[in-house]
């Protein structure tokens, strides 16, 4: 068995990951951790997520909590993962990480975490995201040059990053594709006289309202025709299928930063 903590367990991925590793085989949920101060402390974890007890009171002390895991799984906040990261590397502990907005700085400390510890960090964890990646790349080798490339995402009220990770990975992919620098080429909404499109930006656009799970589209636009590759989640439970995939796998593989595509198989696709 597998031992897993999940860190960020009163949030809205937190329930989620419960109730999904209470469910998948080959592992055991060890630990459930939150923030100093959240209300859900001392709770049970299993109740917390509106399942039956599991025995396992949440507690804001990951450093007491560590030994008794395998994995950890992340979906916090930066600054958190962060924190957790040290941890994990103090304790040579594998992690998860789902977070989403990481600055430069915070990337290159995960990077160089991996060196010596096997991390799965991806955006999204879901199948259908990490498929539409791979079209992306090939739509955009076969007609991103000729085409007006846009990515539109859409998520709840409550998202503090934008935009999504997901809809940057998207772009990093397109650019990646067309040999681009999506750093050089990205165009974060626009407003007032924007002068003409530049034939090689990549736009966003980005929604927030009410409790939409996450919702992204890339288009391709030429005169006469568009091709456009959507993807929307309708739960969270399949970002926590994707996480408990990525915890079993992860347990099997050595030091290194690795990816969805990696866990899914689909980097040489
Ligand atoms: N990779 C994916 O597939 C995927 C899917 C969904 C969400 N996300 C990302 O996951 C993150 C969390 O999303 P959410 O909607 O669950 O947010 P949320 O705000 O509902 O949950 C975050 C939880 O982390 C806790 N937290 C914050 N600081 C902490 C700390 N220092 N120690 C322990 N716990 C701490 C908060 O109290 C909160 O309960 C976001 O960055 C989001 O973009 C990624
Ligand atoms: O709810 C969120 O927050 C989500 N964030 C991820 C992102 O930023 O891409 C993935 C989808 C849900």
């Amino acid at each position: 068995m597998i031992r897993v903590g999940i860190i960020g367990a009163a949030g809205r991925m937190g329930h989620a990951l419960i109730r999904a590793c209470a469910t998948t085989p080959g592992l055991t949920l060890a630990a459930a951790i939150e923030r100093p101060g959240s209300p859900a402390i001392g709770t049970d974890a299993g109740e917390l997520a509106g399942q039956a007890k599991l025995g396992i009171p949440v507690t804001d002390d990951l450093a007491a909590a560590i030994d008794g895991i395998d994995v950890l799984i992340d979906f916090t906040r930066p600054e958190s993962s962060l924190a957790a990261l040290a941890l994990c590397q103090a304790h040579g502990k594998r992690l998860v990480i789902g977070t989403t907005g990481f600055g430069p700085e915070q990337k290159a400390a995960i990077e160089q975490a991996a060196q010596t510890l096997p991390i799965m960090l991806a955006p999204n964890m879901s199948v259908g995201v990490n498929l539409c990646l791979k079209l992306l790349e090939i739509a955009a080798k076969i007609i991103g040059d000729n085409t007006d490339i846009e990515i539109i995402e859409a998520h709840h009220r409550h998202k503090v990053d934008a935009p999504s990770g997901t809809a940057l990975r998207m772009g990093e992919v397109v650019a990646a594709a067309l040999g681009r620098d999506l750093k050089q080429c990205a165009v974060y909404g626009r407003e007032g006289h924007t002068g003409e499109r530049d034939p090689k930006s990549i736009g966003f656009s980005v929604i927030r309202a009410g409790d939409i799970v996450g919702e992204h589209t890339v288009m391709f636009a030429d005169e006469g025709e568009r091709v456009e590759i959507t993807h929307n989640a309708s739960s969270r439970a399949t970002f926590a299928k994707g996480a408990m995939r990525a915890a079993l796998w992860l347990a099997e593989t050595p030091a290194g930063l690795y990816d969805m595509q990696d866990v899914l198989g689909l980097k040489n696709y």
